[in-house]
């Protein structure tokens, strides 16, 4: 089968067979053209689609040439028009000879639909699409962190963001056309900027000085905030490796009070491939020598009790969740295809899961780290998160336990209360939360930022606890602020009960390293880490440095 054809059989597929675009053409073997180029060619056309029915429609290009469909139709006339390359077939083919011959015809109908529109060029058209199809992510900012490791807010304002003007209010960075910047209020580091303009061409980030991360994924770190008393962190959900950089860069900004001894980031990541990308990503950062990853490690696995954790002081917890706040993660063109009668146009809404059914919309929900579901009905929904919800309490549950952990911030990209205040609800109530002193942080000890975030946890589903529900962060698609759908919760342990319970010790109880006693530098990237908590590194198969 063609390209073309198998294009064509994609488009028209039913949502139900296969999940989203991309897992379709991607983890499906039964395709023979590269999935790169099939993935380009659908999403391309999809995009393109709307001018190109007019286009299809106005040549009488399905009544000239009955036997064409009109998913096969839209592809063709995309790569004959649109294509640097024309079609990808051989010249004597005979589905581009039958196009072929109508290019006169067909390129007049698209310089009409330009018109139409009244853009005054192919490109001013092409932005135009582009920006239709961006769906609701036209309407955010993108985030930029900078990455304090490799860089300065002083050195990109200087470099990167020199032709930027400020903006004084988030709006004015999404709704002007041309190049904005606007300094993060809350967390430190972070500017929005107008999107549109692709910095992943910059030297900036091709060299790990910024990083793209939306605000809300950068609450997680901050809110922890692990300094030099805190001794070393796990992140236990680590890849692609957003806030495992994050935390390295926070710990290296509370370096002028200096640790003790040279501070670890532990970063679990159970999935092999995505363990890599967080590796690839700790060394563009420049946090590798302060980072051991656990590639294809479990976090539930590790032994709270080991000598290698003893002084593991903060975690930070980021579990996989249903993603349900992200924005833009199921936005894809609406794919208008000709109807072979010229007068109605069919609509069919591109999902999550490709193509639908006509005018139909079949939700796939894919979580953050991929797996999908066809919501068939609410039932499935639920199901799948009280799946999730019960790994996500296992998790914290387990982070309770370690001995020496006094800090540990639980996030999710989700909206469910399920996933979010009601996991902090089941996780105070047990049992080793109450032994070891384990609550949610108040909103008033918390850091400034974070303190200041205006939206919190949901009341009612905090059992009607105000502190808890205050305690709690979080952030919607659509509340003005600029960001996605997220939920943060920090815990902190209640240093009394602990000790009452013979578990805890009292912070001038506690070893140097633990109580910011010490005046060091933690570690520099270049450093030898020759401290003797460390020398046991190699034996540990687990993590690599
Ligand atoms: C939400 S993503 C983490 C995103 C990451 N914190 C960031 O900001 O870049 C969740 C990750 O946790 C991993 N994961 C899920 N369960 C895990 C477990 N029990 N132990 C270690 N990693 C786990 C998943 O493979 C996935 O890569």
């Amino acid at each position: 089968m063609s390209l073309y054809h198998e294009a064509a059989d994609i488009l028209t597929s039913s949502p139900s067979q296969g999940g989203s675009l991309k897992s379709r053409i991607f983890k499906n073997s039964k395709f023979r053209s590269p999935p790169n180029q099939l993935y380009a060619l659908v999403l391309e056309t999809s995009k393109w689609s709307p001018v190109l029915t007019e286009v299809i429609q106005g040549a009488d290009l399905l009544k000239l040439e009955r036997k064409l469909t009109p998913a096969l139709s839209l592809l063709l006339v995309h790569d004959l028009l649109l294509a640097k390359g024309g079609i990808a077939l051989p010249k004597a083919h005979g589905l581009r000879v039958c196009i072929e011959k109508y290019k006169g015809r067909l390129s007049s109908e698209l310089t009409r639909a330009r018109l139409r529109r009244k853009s005054p060029s192919l490109r001013a058209l092409k932005l135009e699409m582009n920006k239709a199809a961006a769906g609701e992510e036209a309407n955010y900012p993108r985030w930029v962190r900078i990455n304090g490791l490799r860089s300065s807010v002083e050195e990109q304002l200087e470099t990167t963001f020199a032709g930027y003007s400020r903006a004084s209010r988030i709006q004015d960075v999404v709704t002007k056309a041309d190049r904005h910047l606007y300094m993060d209020p809350h967390v430190p580091n972070l500017v929005a900027v107008t999107r549109g303009f692709d910095l992943t061409a910059t030297e900036a980030y091709t060299s790990g000085k910024i990083i793209l991360q939306d605000k809300a994924s950068c609450f997680p770190a901050y809110l922890l905030d692990p300094g030099p008393d805190d001794g070393d962190v796990i992140d236990a959900c680590a890849a692609p490796g957003n806030k495992t950089t994050h935390l390295a860069s926070i710990l290296r900004g509370h370096g002028a009070a200096s640790a003790s001894r040279p501070q670890t980031i532990y970063a679990f990541e159970k999935d092999g491939k995505r363990a890599e990308t967080l590796d690839k990503m700790v060394t563009l950062a420049g946090s590798k020598s302060m980072t051991q990853i656990g590639a294809g490690e479990d976090f539930l696995n590790a032994d709270p009790h080991s000598d290698r954790f003893k002084n593991v002081g903060a975690l930070l917890l980021d579990p996989s969740c249903s993603g349900s706040g992200i924005v833009g993660r199921d936005s894809m063109p609406e794919l208008h295809l000709p109807a072979p009668n010229p007068k109605a146009s069919h609509r069919h809404t591109v999902t999550a899961a490709g193509a639908g059914a006509e005018d139909s919309e079949l939700r796939v929900v894919r979580d953050d780290d991929g797996i999908e579901t066809v919501m068939s009905s609410d039932a499935v929904l639920e199901k799948r998160l009280v799946t999730l919800s019960e790994f996500q309490v296992s998790l914290l549950l387990h982070a309770f336990e370690f001995p020496a952990a006094r800090k540990i911030t639980y996030s999710t990209c989700s909206v469910h209360a399920v996933e979010n205040e009601q996991v902090v609800m089941a996780v105070l109530r047990s049992e080793v939360a109450m032994k070891r002193g384990w609550r949610v942080l108040r909103r008033e000890r918390q850091v400034d930022g974070m303190k200041n975030w205006p939206v919190r946890g949901l009341l009612d589903a905090c059992g009607g606890d105000k502190a808890i529900a205050d305690g709690c962060i979080r952030s919607y698609k659509d509340d003005g602020l600029g960001v996605m759908g997220f939920f943060v919760a920090p815990f902190v342990r209640d240093d009394a009960l602990a000790v009452a319970a013979g578990e805890g010790r009292r912070r001038e109880e506690m070893p140097m390293e633990l109580n910011g006693g010490g005046v060091q530098g933690i570690q520099d990237d270049d450093d030898d880490d020759d401290d003797d908590d460390h020398e046991d590194d190699d034996e540990w198969k687990g993590f690599s440095d």
